[in-house]
């Protein structure tokens, strides 16, 4: 009797305890005279996230929205203090001015160093990811674009006999055909592999696709209880699918190099810069893409050797597949979701794509593609409507006063910038909650200020490949819409309800459409 009474008022004490900690430690934002939105004890502001009812990003839209009018705000990640930033000027200053206060992502923090994988762009920090990126930039260029074009023209193609083959009025998961679609790309890019993926939707590729996005509670406690991170690691890395693309990435560089193939590919230009570490340049775009981020870096780069070994060329081709399919698929499934539903734009840009294309003579070339501009238009109402990384984050490196206010940002705090909050501000978009892409015509983009369109982030640290995504999507949507319409499907549930549980935006259920042949 006496031990139970003794175990209650332990608990109690430790209750007690945890009860003051908690609260001590959310007051930080009102000691320091900062709105904040209120937070829930152990959970701060992500409980919905925690019990996997909502993404962090909705999570993050929604503060950013609570926290009107206000330039920045506190929220709490669990235990962890956040300031998120919402005025575009102070964007501006944390993503490019002041850069060099905020170079790093949160995933670094996460990254192991054991782990090779981990060396990758978005996990690398300060001089090693500067080497790496300028190394990297030229891999980009519009000329480097226009080599791969004819390797993803030739997957649009196969999807769309894949869709020829789909008997009249029949349902399609739209997010399953262009996640096939888009990793026979990047496979074909990264890793210079014919999968085929659209064929065979078992392939060993896409398996690994599936993996690496298989949510797990792991990347919430993670997150919520930082201090226990070498146990979750245990859980985390799926060891089966890195060593498939250690193998998989050696085996094809050595056949390269042995044979002397050239694809033009990513993995191409990685093994070019293996065995020609520091050298020359003739894209000109390389040059001043280089350039650029070197003046935005803020001068302060010095360069140091990086020795390009296979298995930092597997970390770039690993962070390429998994940064690469899933952000565009989504974005195309998302895009023919909205067509369905707008049948007056879906007809205006099928009649764009067959004008251009005629004009053409009914041959796809990279030129042809950029001739659609009502295409660029849908494409970035998409983006805007379904930013799929609907926020990005900077770790604050040393500590930074934010300009006219008289908080200081201590060194090591996490700062978030909600894209799809931006993305919905009425401020900003005349329709937010429509699909509208006259947000886009040259009129409407030249009346918004800055930083209110970041669907592939900003500053120096801002998408690699959005030349790359946007190439692959435009390919895509001429292959789904040219000859096929897309209808919603009855099976397809209304309004849309976003899967919590998924680091990109995903739909619970799935895009369901009703695809019909046209002549
Ligand atoms: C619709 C497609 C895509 C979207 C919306 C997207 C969005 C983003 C965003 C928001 C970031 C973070 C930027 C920041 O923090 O400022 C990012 C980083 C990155 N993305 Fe993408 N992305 C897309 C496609 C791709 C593809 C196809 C690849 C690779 C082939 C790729 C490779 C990367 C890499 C390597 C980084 C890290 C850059 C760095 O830290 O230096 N992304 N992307």
């Amino acid at each position: 009797m006496e031990t139970i009474a003794l175990l209650i008022c332990a608990i109690a004490l430790l209750l007690v305890y945890f009860y003051h900690r908690f609260k001590r430690l959310y007051s930080y934002f009102d000691h320091h005279g900062i709105p904040y939105v209120k937070p829930i004890l152990v959970f701060g502001n992500t409980m919905e996230w925690c019990l996997m009812k909502k993404s962090l990003s909705m999570i993050l839209a929604d503060i950013y929205e609570k926290l009107e009018p206000h330039r920045f705000g506190g929220l709490f990640i669990g235990r962890r203090k956040v300031i998120i930033v919402r005025d575009t000027e102070l964007i501006r200053s944390i993503l490019v001015k002041d850069f060099s206060s905020f170079q790093d992502h949160v995933t670094a923090e996460d990254a192991s160093k054991e782990d090779v994988l981990d060396r990758n762009l978005l996990s690398l920090r300060g001089e090693e990811w500067k080497n790496l990126r300028i190394k990297l930039t030229g891999t980009f260029t519009s000329g480097k674009m226009k080599l791969m074009f004819p390797l993803v023209r030739d997957c649009g193609a196969k999807m769309h006999s894949v869709l020829g083959n789909i008997s009249q009025d029949e349902d399609i998961l739209a997010k399953e055909i262009c996640a096939r679609y888009t990793t026979d790309v990047i496979g074909c890019c990264a890793f210079g592999l014919d999968i085929d993926s659209l064929n065979d939707p078992n392939s060993v590729f896409r398996q690994m696709g599936k993996r690496i996005f298989a949510f797990n509670i792991i990347n919430v406690l993670r997150v919520m209880l930082p201090k226990l991170e070498f146990f979750f690691d245990l859980f985390h890395n799926d060891k089966a699918v890195k060593q498939f693309f250690l193998d998989l990435v050696k085996k094809t560089v050595k056949h390269r190099e042995e044979h002397n193939i050239f694809r033009g590919d990513f993995l191409d230009l990685l093994i070019n810069l293996k065995h020609d570490n520091d050298q020359k340049s003739n894209d000109r775009q390389a040059e001043e893409d280089v350039q650029k981020f070197i003046s935005q870096v803020g001068g302060k780069y010095t360069k140091t050797h990086i020795e390009m070994t296979d298995e930092l060329i597997t970390a770039q081709c690993f962070l390429f597949f998994a940064a690469g399919f899933g952000t565009s698929s989504s974005t195309m499934s998302y895009m023919l979701l909205e067509l369905a539903q707008n049948q007056h734009i879906q007809d205006k840009l099928r009649a764009e794509i067959v004008t251009v294309l005629e004009n053409n003579n009914n041959e796809l070339t990279y030129e042809a593609i950029k001739q659609m501009k009502y295409l660029d238009m849908v494409i970035n109402e998409t983006l805007r409507k379904f930013p799929v990384g609907g926020h990005i984050d900077r770790v604050c490196s040393v500590p930074y006063q934010i300009p006219n206010s008289k908080f200081t940002i201590p060194e090591g705090f996490h700062l978030t910038i909600s894209i799809r909050g931006i993305h919905y501000d009425p401020k900003y978009y005349e329709r937010p909650l429509e699909f509208y892409p006259e947000h886009f015509t040259e009129q409407a983009k030249a009346q918004r200020p800055h930083y209110t369109f970041m669907p592939f982030g900003g500053g120096p640290r801002v998408c690699i490949a959005e030349r790359f995504a946007r190439m692959e999507i435009k390919v895509g949507a001429v292959y789904l819409l040219k000859n096929m319409s897309y209808h919603v499907s009855p099976k397809m549930k209304l309004p849309v309800e976003h899967a919590p549980e998924i680091a990109l935006f995903e739909v619970k259920g799935g895009i369901w459409l009703r695809c019909k042949k046209l002549q």
